[in-house]
């Protein structure tokens, strides 16, 4: 946890001055019941109104300027608990962003969601309570045993019982509740788990008429989560029970001896009020001291959280080079490249190798979970190969600044990705300066023209979020202008054409190849229309290559090749 409170660093005054605020308070607070007490017994019990008046005015002023010291110190907590929390995230954020694809599937979106928001909050909160409480809880508990032995030695003693049985029950209260704390932590992650996939896959889930089945999950995980959470709040709800009794009877014990005590002239009345004041203080500063161990353990599970995103290694290095001079070498070549995603799995990709020119077309074919997409994921290094070497214009990928390779590389991803904003925005994120006439141009090699064209507000209409007011078939042709937009060497269009009919999808890989002559073509499909074309077709089956060529050379060597023509078209004709 204390690793983390660099970020507090743009907030070191409120840090340092909000604790010597709230010690002030709490000097103040400590003696205001001697000033009671002397109130009582010198100046009421002796009817002297004066110095009633003057220590009456005394313990005003006193309890303003405490009400000051809370009050800056609260605004300092705030600034800096808040400031610290946004520090954090963005930090957190960054880390995410340089993290592979790997890590992010390692981690899954829901924890990280978890970590960035209720983890965060929780040391947000940790750190307010540090400012405000953690010079001032223990500072009043021991300020009033001592203030207590100041009045009287042997009353204080009911202190020293009362003390050691409340600290006993506040150790086993902890014990049990701290480790209970936790688990509701990881409870909420598999929640938010639920809750995410339950919104992301509504449609699905209505589809499949899955509702009451996702209700029932949903509503299991929710019961976990109460019960968890009831079981912490039942233990720590007979603290205050217990707290009580042993508080009352210490103050019973206090008024009978008190009470003999001031029988006999050794103390007055108003000091057996003030000891009784103490006793409270000291007590209810105890109570504030378990709940900050409470805090501070919910804190320290969710530092440990955060850290372990920002400890994470990141197994893509960027090596940071400047652009690197194209040589006159393969535009894209794979050198006996296999690739296993971990080390506990079996390869994904065995021995592949082949290479593409520039301008050229290279078609995947292959049964699905063969391999395709996985391919072409290690061209812009979202994975680094296990073996062998994948070279883009003539150089190891691994050699490229990794934006600068990104940069060169125009990747259409399966699921059609659209963020909000509005249609020139997302085209933008493809080439920031794009001006309208870059973007009507590749919206007319996309295919996108005729629609957008009707559109009211054109490169001006707004893109919902993920893009759903639009069709799968737009959203797939906006995400292809997005990436073709900047021009890359490579345009890779992994199954990123399967939403549109066939003379859509002939349409748009005419004008790709009319319109971007030096930007070398990737498509993966599961049609044999959409890749017949291409100069080189890579045919791949569990992994492996088996078969690269022209559609008639396939046709007359692969069998696999053959097998997937064929059945597409007994499909054709069924
Ligand atoms: N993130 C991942 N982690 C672990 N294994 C993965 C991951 N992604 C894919 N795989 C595995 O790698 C293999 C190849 O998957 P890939 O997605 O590349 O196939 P594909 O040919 O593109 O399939 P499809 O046509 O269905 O999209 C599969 O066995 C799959 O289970």
């Amino acid at each position: 946890m204390v690793s983390l409170l660099k970020y507090t660093k743009k907030y070191r005054k409120e840090v340092i001055l909000g604790p010597i605020f709230k010690f002030l308070e709490a000097v103040f607070e400590l003696l205001l019941p001697i000033y009671m007490a002397r109130l009582i017994d010198n100046g009421i019990a002796k009817n002297d109104p004066n110095y009633v008046i003057k220590t009456a005015a005394t313990m005003i002023i006193m309890s303003v300027i405490g009400l000051i010291c809370v009050m800056i110190c609260q605004y300092y907590a705030s600034i800096a608990s808040q400031g610290f929390g946004t520090e954090l995230r963005n930090q957190l954020m960054k880390k995410i962003n340089t993290l592979s694809h790997k890590e992010l599937n390692d981690f899954g979106t829901a924890t990280l969601i978890t970590r960035m928001t209720s983890d965060i909050n929780q040391l947000q909160l940790a750190l307010a309570m540090l400012i405000r409480l953690v010079i001032r809880a223990p500072f009043l508990s021991i300020g009033s045993v001592v203030m207590a032995f100041y009045i009287n030695p042997k009353m204080a003693l009911v202190f020293v019982f009362s003390l050691p049985v409340f600290c006993l029950i506040l150790f086993f209260m902890m014990k049990k509740t701290v480790p209970l704390y936790k688990k509701v932590q990881e409870k909420l992650d598999h929640l938010n788990q639920v809750i995410q996939e339950n919104l992301s896959g509504v449609r699905v889930i209505r589809a499949f008429a899955q509702k009451d089945k996702e209700r029932h999950k949903m509503a299991d995980t929710s019961d976990d989560l109460a019960k968890a959470y009831t079981r912490v709040a039942n233990i720590s709800a007979l603290l205050n029970p217990a707290t009580t009794f042993i508080m009352n009877v210490s103050i019973v014990a206090l008024l009978y001896f008190g009470g003999i005590n001031v029988n006999t002239g050794a103390m007055g009345q108003g000091e057996v009020l003030a000891l009784i004041n103490y006793l409270i203080q000291m007590l209810l500063a105890l109570i504030v001291v378990s709940n900050l161990v409470v805090i501070f353990t919910r804190a320290s599970a969710s530092a440990g959280r955060v850290n372990e995103v920002f400890h994470t290694n990141v197994s893509i290095h960027d090596q940071g080079q400047l652009a690197l001079a194209p040589s006159s070498l393969n535009r894209l070549n794979f050198q006996d490249v296999s690739f296993r995603y971990s080390d506990k799995s079996g390869l994904a990709l065995e021995n592949i190798s082949f290479s593409l020119e520039k301008g050229e077309m290279l078609g995947i074919i292959g049964p699905t979970g063969s391999g395709k997409s996985t391919l072409t994921q290690l061209i812009p290094r979202f994975y680094d190969v296990s073996t062998g070497s994948v070279n883009v214009l003539g150089h190891n990928v691994k050699n490229y600044g990794l934006d600068d390779l990104r940069n060169k590389i125009g990747v259409v991803p399966q699921t059609s990705v659209l963020f909000t904003g509005t249609i020139r925005d997302n085209l933008q994120w493809g080439k920031p300066d794009a001006t309208d006439e870059d973007c009507w141009q590749a919206l007319r090699t996309s295919q996108s023209y005729e629609f957008v064209k009707d559109l009211t507000e054109q490169l001006d209409t707004p893109v919902m979020e993920s893009g759903k007011n639009f069709s799968g078939g737009q959203r797939q042709r906006l995400t292809i202008a997005r990436a073709l937009i900047k021009k890359p060497a490579f345009l890779i269009l992994d199954d990123s054409l399967s939403a549109l009919d066939y003379q859509t999808d002939l349409e748009l890989r005419q004008a790709l190849q009319r319109d971007l002559t030096d930007t070398s073509l990737i498509i993966v499909s599961q049609r044999v229309s959409s890749v017949q074309q291409a100069a080189k077709i890579l045919v791949l089956e569990d992994g492996k290559q088996v078969g690269l060529g022209t559609h008639d050379h396939l046709m007359a060597h692969s069998d696999v090749y053959q097998e997937i023509v064929a059945s597409q078209q007994e499909k054709e004709e069924a």
